[in-house]
């Protein structure tokens, strides 16, 4: 009986005000067997066609007619009943269309694609008189059949008006088309068609000058599964023609075959065995596999000082994961996705590894996301959005650096990898481990709470040393007439590391250079016309451009502003250092790593891999190197310039400055070599340079979270950003106030609303910007807000007003 699936609830695609909401279907009884919760179907909404997602069956209406399902897309669901769920509580929690949430777990190539087709109307009346034009697009559409509509508008003679007319004159369809971008690789397979006695019969009997065919024959003699037919090809050098031939005498036959693309073909990776643990790691391993064993859902902070060997207890404890029939996901930073982090765990779990980022095609990407789906691999390794891996029996997800702020998304739906880990964690009673050097402050706030286990890490593995750390006062070296980017300590280490034959890693936070370009006459800087902030100057084509809008324009010769020609620009940070390097230290090697050098694909691993085969003295980048780099012969890390991040205007800035020294110090001396580390700074003294370079992670954690509290920051309450922007001033000035007035009323008492101010960038794409900030601590706050939000949205009528929520902590 399927009665209980007569009803579909449909998440549509189609952003809009009011369709934040599933809609119900009728289910016909053909598609009742293949219709699930989680499976793309499509539908009739309004008077346009559209892709949809199942989010709930029953056998009960809503209403009393319905529109049917009109087709089911796949069928294998795309989304598991776990990921509907998870994709409904994402769209409440970050204030998006359930659509938006759901698409966000599929790949890209999933997502609707609409196209408009031309058939021949089916009441199509013969015999009345059609001009000559009309006449030839008929036939051709008669021959080709259905063509879609871009297409028949670039035939001959063709324009829309012409299209227009016979549609009226129901000679012509123009229907609408979903689907999706969907592409998959078919290869060509040979077998034979016949029974081995046939095959020796008819070779018997072919003329010895048949030589290929005769081959080919005795091929299949031999080896009677099929083959594909390139490979038969060039094993036997034959051509095409011979196969062609005897296919028609009905000896062979051949089928086209699905191929899952494998972007790691032809490469093989060293296999590992499990090292025998350290103590430490030992009982982390413990701590995992324990709830890991008993099914039970349960919060570990692997909290391990570089090079501690968290990798390995994740390696180890996948491998018990695997053993129990379970799955796991291991999720990444993008940058710290390197080779060698791949390497890694192809080499202990092999093929059973299905790798997620960014550098795949989305045919690639797709069919790693199929492997998984069909439960082809049990570890899904990956970047944010492999947290989305559709696994039907998780028991594991690591989280690695779970402090990268790039585990959250920025756009919608904007979620954070880690509540969504916890969430899912919940529903498999999976155990989910947090592994780093440098916890979030919220997450050593909970720690503290006892909503996760913390299992420290506190030595480095083979009792190798951390490295030695310097800080040099910048100030003091100006001071005392070193105008270089360098302090002597620097330069010094750096000519004796080289000078042994090892390797240095000089570390730029990219945001700190100069990169603009300044009028020294009359000190303007050029800045972008639609957005407020400053153009960044590129030295590869000499231009101007806004990192923001993508605006670009020539250097200009003369100041716009007073025609003086002394204009002063800056290339980018990197290029500035490597300048100097050349200067300082003649005939040194270095490798230039930021996004001018590595926005070419493979680029990143080919410079990565030229500075492990030792073809650079120095490894030069941004934040890029900051992490997941291990590489033996590297002794010297310096440091910059360490106190940029420090004067962003975000409560994080102290937190991600302790981090980023403290993760690039980790680079330094992880073998056999002991390392040392020199950071450069202007301000030596501010506690997150200070307590980096002492390695006293407790004591910064503690300073960390008494500011917080002190000055009411998350973890200590939740903070709500509001931006509202439109290319009017004084319409976004009154959204903003009038938001602001009324979200006051409504959360008096219980929440404190601040602003509106001018966002970080005032103006960006010609549109004005300014923010409400909302601290609470009651969850009740969420959803007043949510409605003010749609009470506004609804009354303002108002296309170009855009609202976005942001919630932090
Ligand atoms: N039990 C062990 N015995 C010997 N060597 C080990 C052991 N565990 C890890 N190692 C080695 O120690 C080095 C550092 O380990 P790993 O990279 O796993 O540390 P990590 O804590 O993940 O470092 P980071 O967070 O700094 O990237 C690696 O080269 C690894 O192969
Ligand atoms: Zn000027
Ligand atoms: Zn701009």
């Amino acid at each position: 009986m399927t009665a209980e699936k007569s009803i579909a609830a449909v998440v549509v695609d189609v952003v809009a005000r009011g369709t934040d909401r599933p809609f119900d279907y009728h289910v016909p009884e053909t598609l009742r067997d293949v219709i699930e919760v989680g499976s793309r179907v499509r539908v009739s909404f309004g008077h346009r066609k559209v892709m949809g997602y199942v989010v709930r069956l029953s056998g009960e209406a809503s209403y009393g007619r319905l529109k049917p399902i009109l087709d089911v897309m796949d069928l294998v669901p795309p989304l598991t009943p776990e990921l509907v769920d998870l994709g409904l509580w994402m769209a409440e929690t970050c204030f998006c269309h359930p659509i938006t949430a759901l698409n966000a777990m599929v790949p890209a190539v999933l997502k609707g694609r609409y196209r408009r087709v031309v058939r021949i109307h089916p009441r199509f009346a013969p015999g009345t008189v059609l001009a000559p034009e009309e006449e030839a697009l008929i036939e051709r559409l008669r021959r080709e059949g259905e063509r879609p509509l871009e297409t028949v508008l670039a035939w001959p003679g063709v324009s829309r008006s012409l299209i227009r007319q016979l549609v009226r004159e129901r000679r012509l369809l123009v229907e609408e088309r979903v689907g999706d971008r969907v592409t998959r690789r078919r290869t060509r397979w040979v077998k034979p068609a016949v029974s081995g006695q046939a095959l020796r019969r008819a070779l018997d009997a072919l003329p010895p000058r048949a030589l290929r065919q005769r081959e080919i024959l005795s091929h299949f003699l031999d080896r009677p599964e099929a083959v594909p037919l390139s490979r038969l090809l060039a094993s036997l050098k034959a051509g095409r023609s011979s196969v062609d031939s005897l296919v028609e005498k009905g000896l062979l036959q051949l089928e086209e075959r699905e191929e899952l693309r494998d972007p790691f073909a032809g490469r093989s990776f060293e296999p590992t065995s499990p090292l025998p643990l350290t103590p430490e790691q030992e009982r982390a391993f413990r701590a995992i596999v324990g709830p890991l064993r008993e099914g039970r859902h349960h919060r570990i902070l692997l909290h391990g000082v570089t090079g501690s060997g968290k990798t390995e207890v994740y390696l180890q404890a996948i491998d018990e994961t695997l053993k129990q029939g379970r799955q796991a996901i291991v999720l990444v930073p993008e940058i710290s996705l390197t080779p060698q982090m791949v390497a890694r765990f192809k080499g202990r779990f092999g093929p059973r590894v299905a790798v997620l980022h960014s550098g795949l095609s989305g045919g690639e990407r797709f069919d790693e996301w199929r492997k998984i789906r069909s439960g082809e691999v049990q570890v899904a390794i990956g970047a944010r959005s492999a947290i989305f891996a559709p696994f039907s029996n998780l028991g594991l997800i690591v989280i690695d650096e779970e402090h990268e702020s790039s585990y959250k998304q920025e756009e919608q739906p904007k979620y954070h990898a880690r509540e969504v880990a916890f969430r899912r964690g919940m529903a498999h009673r999976a155990v989910v481990v947090l592994g780093t050097a440098t916890p979030a402050v919220e997450t050593i706030h909970r720690a503290g709470r006892g909503e996760l286990e913390r299992v420290v890490l506190s030595r480095r593995v083979q009792g190798r040393p951390l490295p030695r750390v310097d800080v040099v006062d910048m100030r003091e070296e100006l001071r005392e007439g070193n105008r270089s980017i360098f302090s002597r300590m620097l330069q010094e280490a750096l000519e004796q590391c080289v000078s042994r034959g090892e390797q240095a890693v000089l570390f730029l936070n990219r945001r700190g250079f100069s990169t603009f370009v300044l009028c020294r006459s009359c000190g303007k800087v050029m800045e972008c016309p639609h957005c407020d902030i400053s153009l960044t100057f590129h030295r590869t084509n000499r231009t101007l451009r806004c990192h923001y809008c993508g605006y670009a324009e020539p250097v200009p010769e003369t100041c716009p502003a007073c025609g003086s020609s002394h204009i002063r620009y800056f290339g980018t940070g990197t290029q500035r250092v490597e300048e100097e390097i050349a200067r300082l230290f003649p005939g040194m090697r270095v490798i230039r790593m930021d996004v001018d050098t590595t926005n070419r694909k493979g680029a990143h691993e080919e410079l990565l891999g030229r500075f492990g085969a030792g073809e650079a003295d120095v490894l030069l980048g941004t934040q890029m190197i900051a992490k997941g780099l291990d590489f033996p012969r590297v002794t010297l890390v310096g440091v910059i310039a360490a106190d940029i991040m420090l004067h962003l205007p975000d409560f994080r800035a102290a937190e991600r400055t302790f981090q980023l020294l403290t993760q690039v110090s980790g680079r330094a001396g992880r073998h056999d070599l002991s390392g040392r580390v020199v950071i450069q700074t202007y301000s030596p003294k501010h506690y997150s340079i200070d307590l980096a370079a002492r390695t006293d992670t407790e004591a910064f954690y503690r300073k960390e979270l008494l500011s917080r509290k002190q000055h009411r920051y998350p973890p200590f309450c939740r903070l709500f950003t509001l931006l509202f922007s439109h290319p009017d001033r004084q319409a976004v000035m009154q959204a903003a106030f009038e938001a602001a007035r009324l979200l006051k009323q409504a959360l008096s008492g219980k929440a404190e609303v601040l602003g509106p101010v001018p966002a970080t960038i005032p103006r960006m794409k010609d549109r004005y910007r300014l923010q409400v900030f909302i601290k609470y601590t009651d969850e009740d706050v969420a959803k007043a807000v949510g409605k003010v939000l749609r009470y506004l949205e609804e009354r303002a009528e108002d296309p170009e007003l855009l609202v976005s929520v942001d919630r932090d902590g």
